[in-house]
């Protein structure tokens, strides 16, 4: 598609531009080719009614990403390939040099489920956003390794495009385009990458509802602006929406729980849930065990100044929730 092949050559990347609020550079708005990407994708005309399309969903499901599609996939398994390796990975803020990562190891095998948890400050949102390579930060040393391919070489959008998707503990708004387009952009450009054909906009439209309807999300959603006027637990849907739509490799989800009430909690970890499968990974970061009482983790990680400190199962959260970060440093 002309347009998201317009907007990635300008470095947007469809999948992560929502994320990266600050620094990274987006196209001005002035340019030419981003008023034109804007003029086309409001040119594409949201349908209102989900429920009218769902006739042709069975038609649209063989032409889905079968390596993300949840539905032609077992659950998570053991025993999985190796699909990201971090070795004493270092990272200094890049305006300042401070460094925050003093040495990260970390090793993901698929159908794992990764928690991290630390103090406020620890170092949990900056290492997730160096692997996805946010350009606020710098690595200094060390190596980060994803399926096979060094992520240090790649930029940020390479990065999504190959299976890396990061749910941001703030997501950001895009004025100007809507859900249902940028959705509908950053899918073909994973289904282009992945040699399939794209999906126009109704045939996208059948495949996005029954999403829409897991998470208990209105269709209203697709048509108004990327999280523009949207509440913190409806940015966290969205987000969860992005992520059943796109589908990863790697999850990277930073405090989804976070501002959500139990209700909603419950809808974006079943929603989580039926992603999983023996060939893909979460790794959530959380300050609460109830999240891990819906995802069930494989590992619980503790991040300590910058480093992982501590690894084990369930119980280093339930020993943290009874008696704090003490208790853990006793044990
Ligand atoms: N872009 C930045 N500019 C300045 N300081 C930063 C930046 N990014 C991270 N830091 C600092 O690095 C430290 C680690 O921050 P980070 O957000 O990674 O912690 P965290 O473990 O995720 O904390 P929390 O649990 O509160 O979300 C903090 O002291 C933070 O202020």
């Amino acid at each position: 598609m002309a347009v998201s092949a317009s907007l990635h050559s300008h470095g947007a990347s469809p999948l992560l531009s929502s994320s990266f609020p600050s620094s990274r550079p987006k196209p001005s708005p002035s340019s030419t080719t981003y008023l034109y990407v804007l003029s086309k994708l409001r040119a594409v005309r949201p349908l209102r009614l989900c429920p009218s399309l769902r006739f042709s969903s069975t038609a649209v499901k063989a032409t889905t990403l079968s390596a993300i599609d949840p539905s032609t996939t077992s659950p998570p398994g053991k025993d999985g390939k190796l699909l990201l390796e971090v070795k004493d990975l270092t990272a200094v803020i890049a305006e300042t040099k401070q460094e925050i990562l003093k040495g990260v190891n970390l090793t993901v095998y698929e159908g794992e489920v990764h928690a991290i948890m630390g103090k406020n400050g620890s170092g949990k949102s900056t290492f997730s956003k160096v692997l996805v390579g946010h350009p606020d930060y710098e690595v200094t040393g060390g190596s980060m390794v994803f399926k096979g391919e060094n992520l240090l070489d790649m930029e940020p959008e390479e990065r999504s495009l190959a299976g890396l998707f990061m749910s941001f503990q703030t997501p950001v708004e895009i004025p100007g385009v809507s859900n249902a387009d940028f959705l509908n952009m950053a899918y073909n450009a994973r289904r282009r990458k992945l040699n399939q054909p794209e999906l126009g906009p109704l045939e996208f439209y059948a495949y996005v509802c029954p999403k829409l309807n897991d998470l208990k999300m209105s269709v209203d959603f697709l048509n108004r602006n990327v999280n523009e006027g949207f509440s913190g637990g409806e940015r966290k849907r969205n987000e969860i929406l992005q992520l059943a739509v796109i589908g990863a490799d790697l999850a990277i989800l930073d405090e989804i729980d976070s501002g959500l009430d139990i209700d909603a909690l419950q809808d974006v970890a079943r929603a989580v849930n039926g992603l999983l499968t023996a060939k893909n990974s979460v790794l959530m970061i959380t300050h609460y065990q109830r999240l891990l009482e819906f995802i069930k983790p494989t590992y619980i990680h503790v991040m300590e100044n910058g480093k992982i400190v501590k690894t084990g199962d369930i119980s280093i959260a339930k020993a943290l929730e009874k008696g704090g970060y003490k208790a853990i440093a006793e044990r």
